[in-house]
């Protein structure tokens, strides 16, 4: 049983940099657990300090039931795989794969049988005598994972090993990564700042913004039931509508979701309309995604949205739409609980607005103007057209919004109904 659990770990580095805060994570036996985050937010540095490559500043570290904050790396039983998994180059693949059961004078025999073994399953059988220079990119992180496989580890971390590769190869390698390292049974620690590879090798997923815990649960649990802005925003493609509203509780009704010029209600019977009394009167954020809005007409039979289309896209399996609907929207890096709302920056303006801040012409234009007309706006509704008639440019549109799917959040970005997990 080897289960990685860290109880409110910190780290901070030299300079007072503070890159984990109060980690209480349980990475079960066997699981393959991913690390998900935008660059900095100490993903790296959670995994160096369960191999034993960085201190833990504070908090304890427990591998298979075992105190291990103290422990030297080669007595964890860990093994880990980096971006560029740094192979022997005079080694072939074969002395690669071999290299740690040399220094652990494993039986030579064996050894070997347990490399062609290996090698087999990682479909690099027919390389074994090649040098690493020959292979492509694909097949030296496979000789990387071998060599870190070979030894039996109890515990398997790997820091972004696809993070070099092309789009193809990544999708093709996460899908033999994470069926090899479940038929090992290792416990596996991924780092990946890619939603889509996080999304569709976990078993379970940890979210982390600036050294903070935002959200864990399965890929399902944490996309369909996100404790925060950051992490619904953050696992969403397309970007999730995340609207600014004011909540009013009404008797009778139930809570009135005041959305600009449209209104939403959530009856009294929604468990998310209690949560939401103590904000009556009070802003709060609406996230819908793009697929909880469909397009009708006929006769309402549910709670829409309207607004005009702006822009459309097509995504080969799918058109996206963007629609103005007079709703003010939610920029989600702005969302934190610590965080006081930043001004723009110019790096943080849309591409019309830097175009006009480049033309002397102020960029908080209220007024769009005609020039807008054909590129979406940053305040623009997104949803997927699925099937029917395909609005065009220009065209007002009527939007059903799937109530179940509608999450409510506080201004500082948290779940205004808890999450279940
Ligand atoms: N040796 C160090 N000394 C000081 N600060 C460090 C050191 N290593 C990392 N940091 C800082 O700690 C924070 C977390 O870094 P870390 O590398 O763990 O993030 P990450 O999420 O893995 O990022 P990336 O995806 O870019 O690799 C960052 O702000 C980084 O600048």
């Amino acid at each position: 049983m080897t289960d990685v659990v860290l109880d409110g770990v910190n780290k901070v580095y030299p300079g007072d940099q503070h890159a984990v805060r109060d980690l209480g994570l349980r990475i079960r036996d066997g699981e393959l657990f991913v690390l998900l985050g935008p660059s900095g937010c100490g993903k790296s540095t959670v995994l160096r300090m369960i191999a034993g490559l960085e201190e833990i500043t504070s908090g304890d570290l427990w591998l298979g039931g075992t105190m291990a904050n103290e422990l030297p790396p080669r007595e964890r039983n860990v093994a880990m795989v980096f971006q560029n998994g740094a192979l022997y180059p005079h080694r072939s693949v074969r002395g690669n794969m071999m290299f740690p059961l040399e220094v652990s004078k494993d039986d030579p025999a064996g050894a070997r049988g347990k490399v062609v073994e290996l090698a087999r399953a990682l479909g690099l059988d027919s390389m074994l005598d090649r040098l690493p220079g020959t292979l492509s990119g694909g097949q030296r992180q496979r000789v990387a994972m071998g060599r870190a496989l070979i030894r039996e580890p109890s515990v398997f971390l790997m820091d972004e090993p696809l993070s070099s590769l092309d789009a193809g190869l990544r999708a093709e390698l996460r899908v033999e990564i994470a069926a090899l390292v479940r038929a090992t049974g290792a416990t596996t620690v991924y780092v990946t700042h890619d939603q889509v590879e996080a999304m569709t090798m976990a078993d379970r997923i940890a979210v982390l913004r600036d050294g903070i815990l935002e959200d864990v649960g399965t890929p399902e649990q944490i996309y369909h039931d996100p404790a925060t802005v950051f992490v619904a925003a953050f696992l969403s493609s397309p970007p999730i509508n995340l609207l600014r509203a004011t909540a009013w509780a009404v008797q009778d009704q139930g809570v009135i979701l005041e959305l600009g010029p449209h209104q939403l209600r959530l009856p009294w019977d929604d468990p998310r309309a209690t949560g939401l009394i103590s904000h009556h009167g009070r802003p709060i954020i609406v996230g819908l995604r793009a697929d909880a809005l469909t397009t009708v007409t006929g006769p309402a039979h549910g709670p829409e949205l309207t607004g005009q289309v702006r822009t459309l896209e097509f995504h080969g399996h799918e058109w996206l739409a963007y629609a103005e609907a007079g709703i003010a929207l939610v920029d989600a890096h702005d969302v934190a609980p610590e965080r006081a709302a930043v001004p723009a920056a110019a790096h943080q303006l849309g591409l019309g607005d830097r175009m006009r801040a480049m033309l002397g012409r102020p960029v908080n234009d209220p007024d769009p103007g005609p020039e807008h007309t054909g590129h979406h706006r940053r305040t623009d509704l997104i949803f997927r057209i699925t099937t029917g008639d395909r609005p065009a440019r220009g065209d007002q549109v009527r939007l059903s919004v799937d109530l179940d799917r509608l999450l409510v959040f506080s201004p500082d970005g948290r779940r205004v109904d808890p999450v279940r997990r």
